[in-house]
């Protein structure tokens, strides 16, 4: 339970809201019927209970779009309905409901929900005293969404860079071992699926730790942007390369054969020595290590064979290339 309220920032704040709802509404609710106002005491209620049933919506479903969607609903509408029945008292409970719907929903679908609650209330009338009072109260509630909605949309276009960045490995640029893990396993989903033949090839540079020792952490990070440079000019658009870490990389290929495979990493090697050199100016190779994915297999018994066909290609001398061994096959 922690660990989602943590993660999940959505479902953390429909929480927090139906906490607060209860401990809130609650008693105003008990005072209303006490008083003997029923339509406010009903109406106090339905919206908590329509709170509730949304907090346990998301918590049972994971679905906090829709849940966040219903609650930003019913806590502006709610606010706007309690509006019209107690008038400027119940209008108090409209400007902390016009700044939770932006983070219960989409920027935009909540400022259509706070603008929709406020042209309900003009358009009813009975919720103000004055023309004056109401001007001011509508004047100020736009003013309100307005820089709620622009606070919003930074937040989810900051949210959406971070979360890019996060995918990303910031010397070469291509996906880090992160983003790797989740596009296996849907390229094993979509092989059970649509049928799709993968091939995942574990590339790993030949000593490289000599680049290092010899010229310097700088100069092994060149030639690490340089090989994955080279390796973008000879895949697909449809292959995706990963670092998977220090100087090994993976490529997830779909939708390849044992036979077009193996011209594409040959013509790779070929042009790896021919042009990645060291600054003594010897050659930089590679060692490949290959698995197509077979019917049934786990994501993490393709990597593990893929992997030591990279293993047998350093001891056969490394700069070769190795095939997977087929009887190693575990199911997902
Ligand atoms: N410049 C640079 N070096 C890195 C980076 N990440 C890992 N390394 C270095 O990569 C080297 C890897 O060394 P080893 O695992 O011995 O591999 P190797 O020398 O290529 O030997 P083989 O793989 O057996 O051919 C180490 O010296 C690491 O410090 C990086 O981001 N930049």
């Amino acid at each position: 339970m922690y660990y989602r309220l943590r993660n999940n920032f959505r479902l953390s704040i429909i929480t927090l809201l139906g906490a607060s709802a209860v401990l809130g509404i609650t008693p105003f609710a008990v005072y209303r019927f006490w008083q003997g106002n029923l339509p406010a005491g009903f109406a106090d209620t339905g919206i908590l209970l329509s709170i509730c049933m949304a907090v346990v919506y998301a918590w049972r479903t994971g679905d906090t779009d829709r849940a966040g969607f219903v609650l930003a609903l019913v806590a502006v509408g709610g606010g706007a309905t309690v509006a019209t029945l107690l008038g400027e008292v119940g209008l108090f409970w409209l400007f902390p409901s016009l700044i939770t719907s932006f983070f219960l929903t989409s920027a935009l679908i909540a400022v259509l929900v706070n603008f929709g609650a406020l042209g309900f209330l003009l358009a009813e009338g009975t919720a103000f005293s004055s023309q004056e009072q109401m001007w001011s109260f509508v004047t100020t509630a736009i003013v309100v969404s307005c820089c709620a909605y622009v606070f919003a949309l930074r937040n989810d276009s900051q949210r959406e860079r971070l979360e890019h960045l996060a995918t990303l490995d910031p010397l070469t640029g291509v996906k880090n071992r992160r983003s790797m893990d989740q596009e296996l396993a849907a390229a094993v989903l979509a092989s059970q699926r649509n049928g799709v033949s993968y091939a995942l090839v574990v590339l790993d540079l030949d000593h490289f730790k000599r680049i290092n020792d010899e010229f310097g952490h700088s100069v092994g990070d060149t030639v690490l942007v340089e090989f994955v440079d080279l390796l973008v000019t000879h895949i697909r658009k449809s292959d995706q390369l990963f670092r998977f870490g220090g100087e090994e990389f993976v490529l997830l290929m779909p939708g390849v054969d044992e036979r077009g495979l193996d011209v594409v990493m040959n013509n790779l090697q070929h042009s790896l020595r021919r042009s990645l050199k060291s600054p003594g100016g010897q050659a930089v190779t590679a060692s490949l290590g290959i698995a197509l994915l077979q019917d049934g297999e786990s994501a993490a018994s393709w990597m593990a064979r893929a992997d030591d066909a990279l293993y047998r290609a350093k001891a056969s001398g490394r700069d070769c290339i190795i095939y997977a061994d087929l009887s190693a096959v575990a199911s997902g």
